[in-house]
C-alpha cells in the first residue's frame, strides 16, 4: 500500500500484504460486520486492524470485540474543543497505521487534522444517492421528497458533508408501502454489498482521483 500523492490526484492502496483498514462506528455496526466477515477470507486483501467510536456501549464495538479486533472510544466531550478531539481521533487511528479508514455509520464530522493525516484514504458510506439527501437523515429525507429510487454512496471524505469524490453507488427502489425503517433496511442490505465489494477493490487495486473522478488502479 502506498501513500496518496496529492489531494487532486490521489493514489491509495495496492500491494501484496493485506491492506490495513480502520473502521469508525457510532451504532449497530452492520456495515462493520460485513467487512469483518469479508476480511476473514485472505483473498479479500484487507484486514480490519482497529475499530473506533465516538460513544460507549454500542453494538459496533461489541462486534469488534467478538472478532478479536482492538477498539477505542474517543468522545468529543472528553476534549476542550472540537479541534482537540479531531487531533486525538487522528492520533488514535494513526497508531494502527491504516491504509484505508472507513467511516461506517460514524455520526461525527471529521475535521482538518483528521483529513490531513489520512488524505484521500478516508471513505464514508452514506444511505442516499449523493449529492441528494446529505446529512444524518438520508432515508427519511428521500421518503419525504417522494423519490422512486434511492440507494447508498461510498465516497472519499472531504471537508464538506457528503460532498466527496464518489467511489461507488448502489440503487434500491422506494416502495409505496415503505416507512423510514423499511426503506433504510433495504438500503442497508445493498449498502453492505457495495461497501464490501469496493473496500476490497480499494485494498487490492488502489484508487486514483483526478478532478473528482475516482477510478480503481494507481
Ligand atoms: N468531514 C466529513 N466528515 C464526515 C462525513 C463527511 O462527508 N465529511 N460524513 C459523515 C457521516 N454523516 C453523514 O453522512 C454525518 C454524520 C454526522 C453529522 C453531524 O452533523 N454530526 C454532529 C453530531 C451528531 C451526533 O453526535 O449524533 C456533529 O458532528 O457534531 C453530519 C453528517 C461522517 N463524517
Ligand atoms: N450520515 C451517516 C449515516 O446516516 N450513516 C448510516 O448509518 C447506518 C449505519 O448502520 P450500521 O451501524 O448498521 O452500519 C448506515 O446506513 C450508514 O450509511
Amino acid at each position: 500500500m502506498s501513500t496518496p500523492s496529492s489531494s487532486d490526484d490521489v493514489a491509495a492502496a495496492a500491494g501484496s500484504a493485506p491492506a490495513r483498514v480502520a473502521v469508525l462506528v457510532s451504532g449497530a455496526g452492520t456495515n462493520l460486520q460485513a467487512l469483518l466477515d469479508a476480511a476473514a477470507d485472505p483473498a479479500y486483501g484487507a484486514s480490519v486492524v482497529v475499530v473506533g467510536a465516538d460513544r460507549d456501549d454500542i453494538e459496533g464495538l461489541a462486534r469488534a470485540d467478538r472478532a478479536g479486533v482492538p477498539t477505542f472510544v474517543t468522545k468529543v466531550g472528553q476534549f476542550s474543543s472540537r479541534e482537540h478531539w479531531d487531533l486525538a481521533l487522528a492520533d488514535r487511528v494513526a497508531a494502527f497505521e491504516p491504509d484505508v479508514v472507513v467511516l461506517a455509520g460514524f455520526m461525527k464530522l471529521v475535521g482538518p487534522a483528521f483529513l490531513e493525516r489520512f488524505e484521500g484514504r478516508v471513505v464514508n458510506t452514506h444511505p442516499a444517492l449523493c449529492p441528494s439527501f446529505p446529512g444524518t437523515t438520508g432515508p427519511a429525507d428521500a421518503l419525504a421528497y417522494g423519490v422512486k429510487v434511492t440507494g447508498a454512496t461510498l465516497f472519499v471524505v472531504d471537508a464538506g458533508v457528503d460532498t466527496g469524490p464518489i467511489v461507488a453507488q448502489t440503487v434500491v427502489p422506494v416502495e409505496d408501502t415503505d416507512d423510514v425503517e423499511s426503506l433504510h433496511e433495504r438500503i442497508k442490505g445493498a449498502e453492505r454489498r457495495m461497501l464490501v465489494e469496493n473496500v476490497g477493490r480499494m485494498a487490492r487495486e488502489g484508487i486514483t482521483i483526478t478532478n473528482r473522478k475516482v477510478r480503481f488502479g494507481l
